[in-house]
C-alpha cells in the first residue's frame, strides 16, 4: 500500500509514500472489513441483535459498537483502541464554552437532551454493564465525524435471509431510492478533511471499496477526503474542528419567528410602514407556505457564482409581507404569480431587510471588529478560538447580506409603502398617480 498513517496536528493523517495520478486508487477495503449491521450484527447478544432494528441508525451502530467492544474477542478491538478518546464535538462543551458562540443558531442544534433520551429509552434497558451515558456519548459522535454511508450491497445468494428485517429497519434511504448503510470503515476514516485541500473519495461501485484520487497526488503529500461543503459551526458540531478554508461555506441564519415579531412589534425602522394586524399578517405568511417561500429559518450566505448571499424564497417572503393590498389580493387569487428575484429586490424590501439583518446581527456580543482582534490573541483556549471563528464568519455572513439589501433599487410602486401625505389630504400608498399596479401575469407558483 502506498501510504503512511503518522501522527499530525490533526491526530492522525495518512500520506502518500508515492505518487498518484487523478482516479486512482489509493487503498481499497474489502466489505467485510467493515463494521455496520451486515457485517457485526450477527455476533451480538440476542437482546441487543433484537433491539437494535427498532433504532435509527446511529443508535444502532451506537449500540452495536458498544456492545461488541464488550466481548472479549471481538474482531474489532484493535480497531477500537485507536479510536480518539475525546473529542471536541459541540455535545462535549461545557455551557460557558457553549456562550461563546453567541447568537449562533448551532448552539440549538446539538441535539444532546435528545440524544440522552435515546440512550435512556433504547440502550439502558439492554442492561449493558459499564455502560455510561458518556460512553454513549463518545461512541455516537465518533460515528458522526467517522462513519460513512455506503450504498447497500444487495446480496444475490439465494435463501441468504440471515439479516432480512434488520437490513430493512437499519438502512436509511434518504438519497432518492439509494438505501445506504451507516458503517465504520477503517483506514478510510483516518483521512482527514480540508475544504479546498480534498484530493480523494471513497468510491462504492466495485466489490471492495476504494479510496480514489480526485485529483494527481505526489509523493509525501497528506490525503483528505472530502466531509462536504459544510459552514464552520456544522463542521465543529460534528467533527470538532474548523479551519479558515471552510469560510466560503458559512451561513447565518434568520429565524422568521423574529422577523415577525419585528413586524408585529412595529420595531422595523422604515418611516411610514403601515402596521398590519396579526391577521392580516397571518394571511401573508398563509400566502408565503403556499407559494413555497416560507421557512423556519433562512440561510443567507456569502454571495458567488453559486449565488446571492440573500436567498430567493427569503426576498419572496418578505415581499409578499410588503407588497401592496391590490397586489396581494392579486397573487391571492393567483391571477399574479410572485415576481422573479430582480422585482422583488424593492428598495422598500431591501431597506426592511437591512433593518431585519441588523437587529440579527446585534444579537451577538461581540462586533467582527472586536472578534478580529479576540481571535488573534496568543493565549486564548482552543475551543474559544474556534467558538470565534464560528461566530466571526457568521456576522461576515450578516454584512455581506446586509451591503446586498442595501444595493435593492427595485421600483417600490407595489409596496404598501411609505405612505405619503398629499396636499389635498389624500393619501396614496407611494404609486404615481394613473400608474398600472400589476397586469395579470401568469399563474404559478414562485420558481
Ligand atoms: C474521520 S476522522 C480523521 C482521522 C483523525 N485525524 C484521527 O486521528 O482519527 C475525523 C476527525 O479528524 C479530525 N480532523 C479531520 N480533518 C481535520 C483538519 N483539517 N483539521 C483538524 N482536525 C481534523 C477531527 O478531529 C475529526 O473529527
Amino acid at each position: 500500500m502506498e501510504v503512511q498513517a503518522m501522527p499530525c496536528g490533526r491526530g492522525r493523517c495518512i500520506v502518500a509514500t508515492a505518487d498518484f495520478d487523478d482516479d486512482e486508487i489509493v487503498f481499497s477495503i474489502p466489505r467485510k472489513a467493515v463494521l455496520n449491521v451486515q457485517t457485526a450484527l450477527p455476533n451480538v447478544n440476542t437482546s441487543v441483535s433484537q433491539a437494535i432494528p427498532d433504532m435509527p441508525s446511529w443508535l444502532g451502530l451506537t449500540t452495536l459498537m458498544i456492545s461488541e467492544s464488550f466481548r472479549q474477542d471481538s474482531k474489532w478491538a484493535p480497531y477500537f483502541s485507536v479510536l480518539p478518546q475525546e473529542l471536541d464535538s459541540l455535545v462535549f462543551w461545557s455551557d460557558s464554552e457553549l456562550a461563546e458562540l453567541q447568537a449562533s443558531t448551532v448552539a440549538h442544534k446539538i441535539g444532546k437532551v435528545k440524544a440522552e433520551e435515546m440512550f435512556s429509552q433504547h440502550i439502558a434497558p439492554l442492561g449493558l454493564t459499564d455502560c455510561s451515558t458518556d460512553m454513549c456519548h463518545r461512541v455516537a459522535s465518533i460515528i458522526m465525524a467517522y462513519a460513512f454511508d455506503i450504498p447497500e450491497k444487495i446480496s444475490t445468494t439465494e435463501g441468504d435471509t440471515s439479516l432480512g428485517d434488520v437490513e430493512d429497519e437499519l438502512i436509511s434511504d434518504d438519497e432518492g431510492d439509494e438505501k445506504t448503510l451507516l458503517s465504520m470503515i477503517p483506514l478510510a476514516d483516518m483521512l482527514n478533511a480540508d475544504a479546498a485541500r480534498n484530493n480523494a473519495r471513497l468510491c462504492c461501485d466495485n466489490e471492495d471499496l476504494e479510496m480514489r484520487t480526485i485529483k494527481p497526488i505526489a509523493k509525501g503529500e497528506e490525503i483528505f477526503n472530502d466531509y462536504g461543503q459544510l459552514p464552520r459551526s456544522d463542521l465543529l458540531r460534528r467533527y470538532g474542528y474548523v479551519t479558515k478554508n471552510y469560510a466560503i461555506y458559512d451561513v447565518a441564519e434568520i429565524s422568521t419567528e423574529s422577523m415577525l415579531t419585528a413586524f408585529r412589534n412595529g420595531t422595523i425602522q422604515t418611516p411610514n410602514l403601515e402596521h398590519l394586524s396579526d391577521q392580516d399578517l397571518e394571511r401573508r405568511v398563509e400566502l408565503a407556505e403556499r407559494e413555497g417561500v416560507y421557512e423556519e429559518t433562512y440561510d443567507l450566505a456569502h454571495p458567488g457564482p453559486d449565488g446571492p448571499s440573500i436567498p430567493d424564497e427569503l426576498l419572496a417572503f418578505i415581499y409578499l409581507l410588503l407588497v401592496d393590498n391590490e397586489n396581494f389580493e392579486s397573487i391571492t387569487k393567483s391571477q399574479t404569480s410572485v415576481p422573479s428575484r430582480s422585482k422583488l429586490a424593492t428598495e422598500l424590501v431591501g431597506k426592511v431587510l437591512v433593518d431585519l439583518l441588523r437587529a440579527r446581527e446585534e444579537e451577538y456580543a461581540t462586533t467582527i471588529e472586536e472578534d478580529d482582534i479576540l481571535e488573534a490573541a496568543e493565549s486564548i483556549p482552543r475551543r474559544t478560538k474556534m467558538a470565534i471563528q464560528v461566530r466571526l464568519g457568521e456576522k461576515q455572513v450578516l454584512r455581506d447580506a446586509i451591503r446586498e439589501a442595501g444595493s435593492f433599487r427595485g421600483d417600490n410602486k407595489r409596496m404598501r409603502l411609505p405612505t405619503v401625505t398629499k396636499t389635498n389630504g389624500t393619501v396614496q400608498n407611494g404609486k404615481r398617480r394613473g400608474e398600472e399596479v400589476s397586469k395579470p401575469i401568469k399563474k404559478g407558483r414562485f420558481q
